[in-house]
């Protein structure tokens, strides 16, 4: 046990029984109304503080940031997923990379990627017309996990194989609901289960298919023939300052992360966007109206995307209701005082965008979908750390501009000739690797 035990808590029995009750999500919302912007859960050995108020996440981002890293709660992550890749490497290796990888994810850079967005948003059209004409039942979150997973296999590899991305995005998709089923229920690796098994062969197939790649692209690099310009190329040529190049392992770590950290993420995001305006009908006709009165019938370009400000606000009250990180950990590393307490070196920290974006002394009628949130005025006067959907400080989510990029081009034009009905109750919303709908969000795909 590492945690001061004066902060105030529920007891383990009845976060236990809250826990199946509510699902983990809504226990802990249930726990905050009642204990406060500070508390902390009791789960046998484990235990960890929950910080709900802004200022507590600047504390842990900004003014103390020192005082945590990312230690033995990303220990399952690392070893099952990312490797050293950016997301859960710490001290010097992670300086390193960030810095090498940063130019890659600033706004400008991102727009490169604009063309290949629209390519994959343009055969949803296609493939949506057809869906409307016959009128059958489809998963929204599947159809989005499709189209993001395109996107930034296409992204980090130019790859344009369907199979290859069929393949690939299954085998990673094993990888990921591996490593978060283990961390609730962490089997030992040498047992034969199917699960191990599946995990195993999973893991060595996109290795095999990376490593595979790599070799090729050596191979014509020194037979000097063009590379394809994407991101495993930009990571390839990268150099630190004293000329470094990143090893094939780390390579490898790192266009995994891209992939895993990359398109869940969005996918269940948009998801979320097709739910919330199909439930708000006026958010749904002033988007209409912007996308029309803008787009007329022209393309959707990025200059195109300066005249639909309405848009992007859309998506980010959608990234404040349903942030598709709705939690996430840090570790202290020192003795540090946060919301009021001492913690001691080791205590898990849990952040959660998902109430803190709940706050109602941040967020008037918090649970009312409202893009006007939003303005350039609305966002001016609010708690700088009232909303991080993107985590903040050193290390916030390096792909937020391209997600943000990719969910206004594909809101753009998907919204202007479609308006999906989602079929049945509005989705119930939880925890499951990332934040996503129970029974998935079956949906009609109707032309406007
Ligand atoms: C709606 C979409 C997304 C959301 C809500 C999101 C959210 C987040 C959050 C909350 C973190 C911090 C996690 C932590 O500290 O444990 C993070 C980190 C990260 N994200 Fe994203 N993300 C999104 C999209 C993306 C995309 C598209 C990429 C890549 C192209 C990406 C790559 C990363 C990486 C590499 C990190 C680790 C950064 C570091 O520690 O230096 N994310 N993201």
């Amino acid at each position: 046990m590492t945690t001061t035990p004066r902060i105030p808590g529920p007891a383990p029995l009845s976060v236990l029984r809250g826990l199946s009750r509510r699902g983990f999500l809504d226990e802990m919302g249930h726990q905050w109304r009642t204990h406060g912007d500070t508390f902390a859960v009791r789960l046998g050995p484990q235990s960890m503080v929950l910080v709900v108020h802004p200022d507590a996440v600047r504390d842990v981002h900004l003014t103390r940031r020192r005082s945590f890293d990312k230690r033995k709660s990303y220990d399952g992550v690392r070893r099952y997923l990312t490797g050293d890749g950016l997301i859960a490497s710490t001290g010097e290796l992670w300086k390193r990379q960030r810095k090498l990888m940063a130019p890659f994810f600033t706004p400008r850079a991102v727009q490169t990627y604009a063309d290949l967005m629209l390519a994959d948003a343009d055969r949803v059209v296609s493939h949506w017309r057809g869906l409307a004409a016959s009128g059958v039942t489809v998963d929204m979150g599947e159809e989005m996990m499709e189209l993001t997973a395109s996107i930034i296999l296409r992204a980090v590899f130019s790859t344009a194989a369907e199979e290859d991305i069929v393949r690939l995005k299954s085998r990673v998709e094993t990888m990921i609901r591996y490593t978060t089923r283990r961390a609730v229920l962490p089997v030992p690796d040498w047992a034969p289960t199917p699960a191990n098994r599946r995990y195993r062969e999973a893991r060595d197939e996109v290795h095999a298919y990376i490593d595979d790649l790599i070799a090729q692209r050596r191979a014509r690099e020194a037979a000097g023939e063009p590379v394809p310009d994407d991101l495993l190329g930009h990571l390839m040529a990268a150099r630190d300052s004293d000329g470094g190049a990143m090893r094939e392992s780390l390579l490898r770590d790192e266009a995994i992360t891209m992939f895993f950290a990359g398109h869940e993420t969005t996918a269940r995001t948009l998801a979320a966007a097709w739910a919330a305006l199909a439930a708000h009908p006026d958010v749904a006709d002033r988007l209409h109206a912007e996308l029309d009165a803008e787009l007329g019938e022209g393309p959707v370009t990025l200059e195109a995307l300066k005249r639909l400000p309405y848009t992007l606000q859309v998506t980010k009250e959608v990234l404040r209701l349903y942030p598709a990180a709705p939690f996430y950990m840090r570790d202290a590393v020192e003795p540090v005082e946060i919301g009021g307490w001492d913690l001691t070196p080791g205590t898990a920290v849990m952040l959660t965008p998902y109430w803190t974006h709940r706050h109602p002394d941040f967020w008037g009628d918090p649970e009312r979908f409202d893009p006007d949130r939003f303005t350039p005025e609305a966002e001016a006067t609010r708690h700088p750390q009232a909303y991080f959907p993107f985590a903040t400080g050193e290390r916030v989510c390096i792909g937020n501009h391209f997600s943000l990029l990719e969910s206004h081009l594909l809101l753009a034009v998907l919204a202007r000739r479609f308006a999906p009905v989602v079929v049945g109750d509005p989705p119930r919303w939880l925890m499951a690797g990332v934040l996503s709908p129970e029974g998935g969000l079956p949906t009609v795909i109707r032309e406007r």
